[in-house]
């Protein structure tokens, strides 16, 4: 099981626009209308089923917030920032 980082590590390696929220790390984004943000947030879905670690999405109008963290290790790891930054390359 991946070893939880502590919020100094977090700090020091969170991508750009990403927080850190309690034990989960979020990001919104913000969309033109709300069918590019459906579609986003799809991708996000197939990148997070082909990793197999998956965020908590939330659709509304014109933004899509994404928030990962790693429920079996009870935190933050090392998944959660790689899911952050494959999510900002869908951008
Ligand atoms: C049984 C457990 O849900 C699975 O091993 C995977 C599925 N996707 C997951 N996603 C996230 N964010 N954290 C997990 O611990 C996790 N575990």
């Amino acid at each position: 099981m991946a070893d939880v980082l502590d919020d100094g590590e977090i700090a020091d390696r969170l991508p750009d626009g990403w927080e850190l929220d309690g034990d989960e790390i979020a990001r919104i984004y913000e969309f033109d209308d709300y069918l590019a943000g459906v579609a986003f947030a799809s991708e996000v879905g197939e990148i997070s089923e082909e990793q197999f670690h998956h965020p908590e999405i939330r659709i509304r109008y014109e933004e899509v917030e994404v928030r990962f963290t790693s429920h079996e290790a009870g935190g933050v790891t090392e998944q959660d920032l790689d899911m952050a930054a494959r999510c900002d390359e869908l951008r």
